[in-house]
């Protein structure tokens, strides 16, 4: 069984999971608002697997002007609240993403090393 199958039937997990991450993203938030000349010229953005939405509602509070978008699995989304400029999405990235000037993974490249996951 792989980590997404394991921490979507272990509700628990998945909590420790997201929290760990949320800690985390909260360092890279402040980095990336830091580093405006990131999203110059960018008119929208697809976050693929931001979780909880940390990354997500720093960012799009801080450029407004972005029409951002977090994709991440349908169950870790379901009770997420967007914004004017935020909306977040179920689904799953082998299948699609939606389409934007430019797309944002935070934190995969980490986990898939870890994982040794073939898929990332
Ligand atoms: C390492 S975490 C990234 C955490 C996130 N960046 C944050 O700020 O908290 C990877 C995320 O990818 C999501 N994920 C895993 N497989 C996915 C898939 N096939 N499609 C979309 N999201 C997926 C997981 O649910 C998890 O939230």
């Amino acid at each position: 069984m792989g980590l997404w199958d394991f921490i979507s039937q272990n509700p628990e997990a998945r909590k420790q999971f997201d929290e760990t991450m949320e800690r985390d993203s909260k360092v890279i938030s402040l980095a990336l608002c830091d580093c405006k000349s990131v999203f110059e010229g960018l008119d929208s953005i697809v976050e693929v697997g931001g979780g909880t939405g940390t990354v997500a509602k720093v960012v799009s509070e801080a450029f407004p002007h972005l029409k951002y978008t977090m994709l991440d699995l349908p169950y870790v989304v379901a009770n997420l609240t967007g914004s004017e400029n935020l909306n977040y999405m179920g689904g799953d990235m082998f299948q699609a993403i939606p389409p934007a000037d430019a797309v944002l993974l935070s934190g995969f490249y980490m986990i898939g090393m870890m994982m040794n996951a073939s898929r990332y």
